[in-house]
C-alpha cells in the first residue's frame, strides 16, 4: 500500500474529482506552482532605499520568528517583525499561577510537543528546538494513565474508553483510505457512523470526545474526516510519515515560548523587532505594502508576511485596503477556528486521582470532561494544581460567563466526581478567553468537510505578489499545531527570499474560482 505521505499532495485534489481538471489546468495555465517555475510579474518590485525595513513580518509567533530566521539564513536582514504583545511567542503563552508562595509558570496556550521522532524518521522541529534550548518536559501518557468518572462518582468504563481508541484508529485509517481511493470528503461524524461507531451513552460520548474534540477543538460534526485523519497521521503515525505517538508536556519554568525566544535571540537584532505595536490596517498594491499601527504611525515595505491567526483574519480585526479578493476571503471564512480552554484550579492539597488524566462523563457532551493533574511526580508535586479542558462551542459558552459562574460549575463537577469528599474553595482559579481575544479569536484552526484542497491553496496564496500569508492554519499537513506554524513560517521566509533575490515574483498560486463540487444542478429544480 502506498503511504499517505507519498500521495497526499496530488491525491487531496480527489476531494472533488470534477474539480481536479479545472483547478489544476487553471494553475498550470495561469499560475506557477513552485519557486523554481515562478514567473517574474509584469510590475517588478523595486528596492529604492537601502534603509528601513523592506519586509514586514506581521506577528511574532512561531511562524513569524521562523520566517525571520529563514530570511536571515539567506543573508536577508532588512526585515522587521511587528508584534502587538510585549514578547515573542504568540500562542505559546505562559503565566504565573497560584497563591502567593505557591506559584508555578503554566501554559495558557500550547503545552505539548505532539510527536517527537520514530527511529531515524522525521523529527518534530519543535522537539529539535526543545532539545537545543534545554526545555524541561515530561512525557504525558494520553491513554495509559486514566481514571474514569461520571455523575455518580468514580466508575470504571475503561473498556468503553479503549473501544473509542480503536474507533479513532479505524477512523484515521479510513480517512487516509478515502484519499487513496479518490473519494469525496464527509464529516468525521459520518466517518465514525460508517465504521459502526455510534456513541449513545454518556460513557461512550465522553470517550469519543477525548479522542476527537479534545484534540481538534471542534466536534466530529464540524470536522473533515479526511483532513482530521492526515493531521493525525502526519503528526503521530511514524508509519504514515509522522513523528511519533509521544506527547511531551512542558514543565519549564522559563515558559514554553522560551525556546522560540532563545532561538530568536541568536539572530535577531533589537531594531528588527517592534513589540507593543498593533497593526490596524494593511494597504497593498502591486508596488508594495504599507501598514498602519494603533499609535498612528505607519511603515512601508516591499513585502509583508501576515502571520495573524485565522480567527483574527475572519474577525476583521485588521483591515485590508483594498479589501482582500473574493478567492482569499472565501478561503479565510471556509476554514474553521476552534477554541481550546484550560481551566486551572489550585487547592490547598490534592484530593483527586493519581493518574495523569481523568475523564468525566456527563449527560451533556463537552461538560468539563478532561481533567489533568499537575500534582504528580515529574510535573509539579505538592502544587495542588489540576485543570480541566473544554473546547469548541462549550469554550464560547464559558467565555460568555463570569469567572465565578464557571468556577461554580467546575466545583459542581468535582462534587459529582467525589460525592463523599468535601471540596474546598480553590486558592486560585483562572482560565483564558482565547476566542474573545482580538489577537487570536480562537485557539487553532480546524478543517471542515466543506473546505477543499483548492481553498487551502488559496488560504496560503500570495496577493499581488506582495502580501504573503503563513501560520499554523496555512499548513496542509499540520494545521493547528506548533510544527505547522514552524514549517509555514520557514517556507514563507524562503519564498520571500526567492522574491528578493530575483527582484520580483508572482508568489504562491491561487485559483480565481473553485468550480468544484456540484451538489445540485439547475435541472434538479425543474
Ligand atoms: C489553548 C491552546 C493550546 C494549544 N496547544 C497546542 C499544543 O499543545 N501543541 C501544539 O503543537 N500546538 C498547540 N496549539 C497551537 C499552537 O499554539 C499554534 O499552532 C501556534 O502557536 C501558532 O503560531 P503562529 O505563529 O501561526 O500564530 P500566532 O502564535 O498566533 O502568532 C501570530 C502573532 O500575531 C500577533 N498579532 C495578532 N494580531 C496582531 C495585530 N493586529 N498587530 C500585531 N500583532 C498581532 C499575536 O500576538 C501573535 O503573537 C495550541 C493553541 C492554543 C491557543
Amino acid at each position: 500500500m502506498r503511504l499517505l505521505s507519498e500521495t497526499i499532495i496530488e491525491d487531496v485534489f480527489a476531494f472533488c474529482p470534477p474539480s481536479l481538471v479545472a483547478f489544476s489546468s487553471l494553475l498550470l495555465s495561469v499560475l506557477p506552482q513552485s519557486t523554481s517555475s515562478i514567473a517574474v510579474p509584469a510590475v517588478q518590485n523595486h528596492f529604492t532605499s537601502t534603509h528601513g525595513p523592506q519586509i514586514l513580518i506581521l506577528g511574532g509567533g512561531v511562524a513569524g520568528v521562523m520566517a525571520a530566521e529563514a530570511l536571515h539564513s539567506r543573508g536577508i536582514d532588512n526585515f522587521k517583525i511587528i508584534e502587538a504583545r510585549s514578547t515573542l511567542g504568540g500562542r505559546m503563552k505562559s503565566f504565573p499561577f497560584g497563591a502567593p508562595g505557591r506559584q508555578y509558570v503554566l501554559e495558557l496556550g500550547a503545552d505539548w510537543i505532539h510527536g517527537t521522532q520514530t527511529n531515524d524518521g522525521p523529527s518534530n522541529p519543535m522537539f529539535d528546538l526543545a532539545l537545543k534550548h534545554n526545555l524541561s518536559t515530561q512525557p504525558n501518557h494520553y491513554r495509559g494513565s486514566m481514571t474514569t468518572y461520571d455523575n455518580t462518582g468514580a466508575i470504571d468504563y475503561m473498556q468503553t474508553f479503549n473501544a473509542a481508541v480503536e474507533h479513532f484508529a479505524a477512523l484515521t485509517v479510513g480517512g487516509g483510505d478515502r484519499i487513496l481511493r479518490g473519494l469525496v470528503d464527509t464529516t468525521t461524524r459520518s466517518g465514525y457512523s460508517l465504521l459502526g461507531a455510534k456513541p449513545r451513552t454518556p460513557h461512550e460520548i465522553a470517550s469519543e470526545y477525548y479522542q476527537f474534540d479534545w484534540e481538534y477543538a471542534q466536534t466530529p460534526e464540524q470536522s473533515s474526516w479526511i483532513a482530521s485523519s492526515w493531521a493525525n497521521n502526519f503528526t503521530f503515525n511514524g508509519d504514515q510519515g509522522g513523528f511519533s505517538t509521544e506527547n511531551l508536556l512542558t514543565t519549564d519554568q522559563r515558559g514554553f515560548a522560551s525556546i522560540i525566544q532563545s532561538e530568536a535571540a541568536e539572530f535577531l537584532s533589537e531594531e528588527q523587532v517592534l513589540l507593543n505595536s498593533t497593526v490596524k490596517t494593511i494597504k497593498y498594491s502591486r508596488d508594495g505594502v504599507s501598514v498602519s499601527l494603533s499609535d498612528g504611525s505607519s511603515l512601508s515595505a516591499d513585502y509583508a508576511l501576515v502571520t495573524f491567526s485565522l480567527g483574527v483574519l475572519q474577525h476583521d480585526d485588521v483591515l485590508f485596503e483594498p479589501a482582500l479578493p473574493r478567492w482569499k476571503t472565501e478561503a479565510i471564512h471556509g476554514m474553521a477556528m476552534g477554541t481550546y480552554t484550560k481551566i486551572y484550579l489550585q487547592f490547598p492539597k490534592k484530593f483527586w486521582f493519581d493518574t495523569e488524566f481523568a475523564l468525566y462523563a456527563d449527560h451533556e457532551r463537552g461538560w468539563y470532561p478532561v481533567w489533568q493533574s499537575l500534582d504528580m511526580d515529574g510535573f509539579f508535586p505538592g502544587s495542588g494544581i489540576l485543570f480541566v479542558t473544554v473546547t469548541g462551542d462549550f469554550s464560547a459558552r464559558v467565555e460568555s460567563m463570569s469567572d465565578d459562574a464557571v468556577k461554580e460549575e467546575v466545583l459542581g463537577v468535582l462534587r459529582s466526581m467525589y460525592p463523599n469528599t468535601t471540596i474546598p474553595e480553590p486558592d486560585a482559579f483562572y482560565f483564558p478567553r482565547w476566542r474573545s481575544d482580538p489577537l487570536y479569536r480562537g485557539s487553532y484552526s480546524n478543517w471542515p468537510s466543506s473546505f477543499l484542497k483548492a481553498h487551502h491553496t488559496n488560504l496560503r496564496a500570495t496577493v499581488n505578489g506582495r502580501l504573503w500569508f503563513g501560520g499554523e492554519a496555512t499548513s496542509l499537513k499540520y494545521f493547528g499545531y506548533l510544527h505547522g506554524a514552524y514549517y509555514e513560517g520557514q517556507k514563507m521566509g524562503e519564498e520571500i527570499a526567492y522574491c528578493v533575490e530575483n527582484n520580483g515574483c508572482t508568489g504562491l498560486p491561487y485559483a480565481e474560482e473553485i468550480p468544484c463540487s456540484h451538489p445540485y444542478i439547475a435541472s434538479d429544480f425543474m
